[in-house]
């Protein structure tokens, strides 16, 4: 069976494919100094209190932060008794490699959610993710990534907010009763809010602009549900856009090597 890691830079996540569907999803902190016998000591004792007794045999990962790959490398070698596929190192292959500069290394995330997104929806497509970033990526007609948008990421404005300016609280982005708000952190939560719907509605209006045409837009990651009650966004919301890539590579690398 497969464990599908997506390592973001505040969040990893593992994922067990049976071949059809996800058993289970769990979600840690990324700690690049975690070792292999501490990811297996959390794995096993979440498995056995879920009873989920099935046997690991494949590993993919996608790492944003390159510093973990080595202890996840152990991980799959020690206890899964097999070599992980790494999306992004040259001998995991993409079903349609990205036309992007010369040299450019894109990051994995937007990689798997791209193969993801035209696996479901062929292509000519804007995926946005809400992640440590906020990403726009744009799916050419033949599933290509093509280039995109790399935006800060809500809790990161919000927290470098918070820590540059001395009378502004930590909040949590949620969204406001109003616009206006009457209230330090209704102020900045109003900020938040509609600042990052006029940010995804702005970009992706430009963009279907440059290219003359319309686009499916799909919104994915933690935030987009939320930022979807807010204004008409996204033609979808997939929040397992990113495990469902990662099956989608996986799947693609077995059947052409
Ligand atoms: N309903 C919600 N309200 C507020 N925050 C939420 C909600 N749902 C998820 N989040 C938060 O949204 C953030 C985005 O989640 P997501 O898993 O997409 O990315 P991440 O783990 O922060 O980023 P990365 O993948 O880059 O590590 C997370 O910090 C998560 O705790
Ligand atoms: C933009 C992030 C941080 C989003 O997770 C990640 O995809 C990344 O580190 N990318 C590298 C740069 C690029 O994608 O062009
Ligand atoms: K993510």
């Amino acid at each position: 069976m497969l464990l599908a890691i997506d390592c973001g830079n505040t969040n990893t996540v593992f994922s067990i494919w049976d071949g059809s569907r996800f058993l289970t999803t769990w979600r840690t902190k990324t700690d690049w100094q975690r070792t292999a016998d501490q990811y297996f000591v959390w794995l096993t004792s979440l498995m056995q209190s879920q009873k989920v007794d099935v046997k690991i045999d494949e590993v993919i990962v996608s790492a944003t932060v390159p510093r973990v790959v080595f202890n996840l490398r152990v991980l799959a070698d020690r206890y899964f008794n097999c070599r992980p596929m790494v999306v992004g190192k040259p001998e995991c292959l993409l079903p349609t490699p990205p036309r992007v500069d010369p040299g450019t290394a894109v990051g994995p995330d937007r990689l798997v959610n791209t193969a993801g997104a035209f696996d479901r929806h062929g292509g000519n497509l804007i995926v946005v993710d809400f992640g440590t970033a906020t990403t726009l990526d744009v799916v050419d007609d033949d599933g290509a990534y093509v280039g995109g948008v790399i935006a800060p990421g809500v809790n990161v404005s919000l927290e470098a907010f918070h820590m540059a300016a001395a009378a502004l609280p930590h909040v949590d982005v949620t969204r406001p009763e109003r616009v206006i708000g009457t209230n330090t952190v209704a102020c900045m939560q109003s900020g938040a809010f509609w600042g990052y719907i006029g940010l995804v509605k702005e970009i992706t209006a430009r963009i279907k602009a440059e290219r003359g045409r319309e686009m499916t837009v799909i919104g994915t990651g933690g935030l987009a549900s939320l930022f979807a009650t807010g204004d008409q966004l996204f033609d979808r919301v997939e929040d397992d856009l990113t495990m469902h890539g990662l099956t989608v590579i996986h799947q693609y690398n077995k059947d052409h090597t």
